[in-house]
């Protein structure tokens, strides 16, 4: 192999400054980081490269716990800061404030300098207003408002800390807080120590595809990543942060894949105060442990309860098809007199205590079920193609744009596959019935 002296000065896409920084962190450390590894850049911002042949089962870096950022290596004063009530991501957002403000002085200067800049991120909570309706279909959009409303509330708890250092925290405002939130949550790795951000390390980029991840030693005290398969000279090394859904990647990590195998989609299933059994019906799936919550609408009170729904990878009935407890609620949503809901609890207690977990006895009560279920699908199908539609006018930043894109484009094929499990169904449920 040639040796990672040469391919480095042959490698165009690293610069000076992203070799220093891996010498400055080796000497931090006080030993090798990685041997096969560097700092370049790629489509998808800071990236790491190969530089020496890599092997599935090599470990490509280690990076020790002394070299991480977290609210434990901070000094003494500030700790008091962070054992307020906040979450693990403020307190760490809180580490990486007062870092800022040292400056050059800090001694992660270096790495603080690396780190992207206010407008550099995309995480919904950065977006407008305008940005935000291309999303408003998916559940992302309300996950959005609440992120904004909680981060705002952790920079009040802050504030008040803030006040008693003002010489660690002047001038620093609510957009810093979630500049400093938004790094956090983008690039830091639940530890022993809470949370932790890990230099180097973080340069690596998210495959949701990859087999590997960043493992922690606790008896060595580092972090390292083991090669889940071999890589050529120059090419980009990946991890997998985690099985990640778009809608989290948008919102912690400001970023959605394409073709994302983790997609999913919010659905709520709720029975209305107009339904003249909706007192029974939500009574009965307390007495079962299916807790609902009420919203109202339109000045019409809900009572209801959310699911979440991955793709269904086979329509024909292999594979595990829809969650059984949102068409247990379909169910007992679609029951039309107070003896069906009874006879439902009767068969649960005769049976091993759930609602509604078989298929209803009345054929056609249960492919009525399956009905209200395909009929709220569809909706969402037609909203979300009419969403995408949409996006082909709006005139925007493109990145967040192709966010939105992916983002419902990938919900959609999951609604999609929901349908077709429950059109075939269906369609085999009243099949077996004629037969009958
Ligand atoms: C841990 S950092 C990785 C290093 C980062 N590229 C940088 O420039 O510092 C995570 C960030 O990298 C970007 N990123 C990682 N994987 C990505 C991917 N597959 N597609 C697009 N952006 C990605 C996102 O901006 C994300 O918030």
């Amino acid at each position: 192999a040639a040796s990672a002296a040469t391919v480095n000065k042959n490698f165009s896409r690293l610069n000076q400054e992203s070799t220093e920084f891996l010498s400055w962190l080796q000497q931090k450390a006080g030993l090798e980081i990685s041997s096969t590894l560097a700092v370049g850049n790629s489509v998808l911002g800071r990236s790491l490269f190969a530089i020496d042949i890599i092997k599935a089962g090599d470990c490509i870096l280690r990076v020790p716990y002394g070299v991480q950022i977290s609210p434990e290596n901070i000094d003494p004063e500030i700790k008091m800061l962070v054992n307020d009530d906040l979450s693990n991501v403020a307190k760490l957002a809180a580490v990486l404030l007062a870092e800022q403000k040292i400056g050059q002085s800090s001694e992660w200067a270096t790495y603080v300098n690396s780190l992207p800049q206010p407008g550099e991120l995309n995480s919904t909570v950065f977006w407008s207003g305008d940005e935000l309706e291309m999303i408003r279909q998916s559940h992302v959009y309300q996950e959005t408002i609440c992120h904004q409303a909680n981060i705002e509330n952790e920079y009040l708890k802050i504030r008040r800390v803030i006040e008693l250092f003002p010489q660690r925290f002047s001038g620093v405002t609510l957009d810093d807080f979630m500049h400093a939130y938004a790094l956090v949550a983008s690039r830091a790795w639940g530890t022993s120590k809470g949370l932790s951000l890990i230099p180097f390390a973080d340069f690596l980029n998210h495959d949701g595809l990859s087999d590997s991840v960043l493992l922690g030693d606790e008896d060595k005290e580092i972090s390292e990543v083991i090669a889940d398969r071999d890589y050529a000279v120059g090419e980009e090394v990946f991890i997998r942060y985690g099985k990640y859904s778009n809608a989290t990647l948008m919102l912690d990590f400001g970023f959605a894949l394409p073709h994302n195998i983790f997609d999913q989609v919010q659905i709520w299933m709720a029975v209305s105060e107009q339904d003249p059994l909706w007192e029974e019906k939500v009574e009965l799936l307390h007495n079962h442990s299916m807790a609902t919550s009420m919203t109202e609408k339109g000045g019409i009170k809900y009572h209801g309860t959310s699911f979440t729904i991955k793709e269904v990878r086979s329509a024909r009935g292999t594979g595990k098809g829809l969650p059984q407890a949102l068409r247990a609620i379909a169910r007992v949503f679609s029951m039309t007199c107070h003896q069906e809901l009874i006879d439902l609890a009767t068969e649960a207690a005769q049976n091993d205590g759930r609602l509604a977990r078989r298929p209803l006895r009345n054929k056609n009560r249960e492919i009525e079920a399956h009905r209200i279920l395909l009929s709220k699908f569809t909706n969402m199908v037609r909203e979300h193609d009419a969403s995408i539609e949409l996006l082909r006018k709006v005139n925007t930043h493109s990145i967040r744009k192709q966010m939105a894109r992916d983002l419902l484009t990938g919900e959609l094929r999951v609604l999609k596959s929901a349908s077709a499990w429950l059109m075939n169904y269906s369609t085999l449920s009243s099949s077996k019935d004629d037969q009958s």
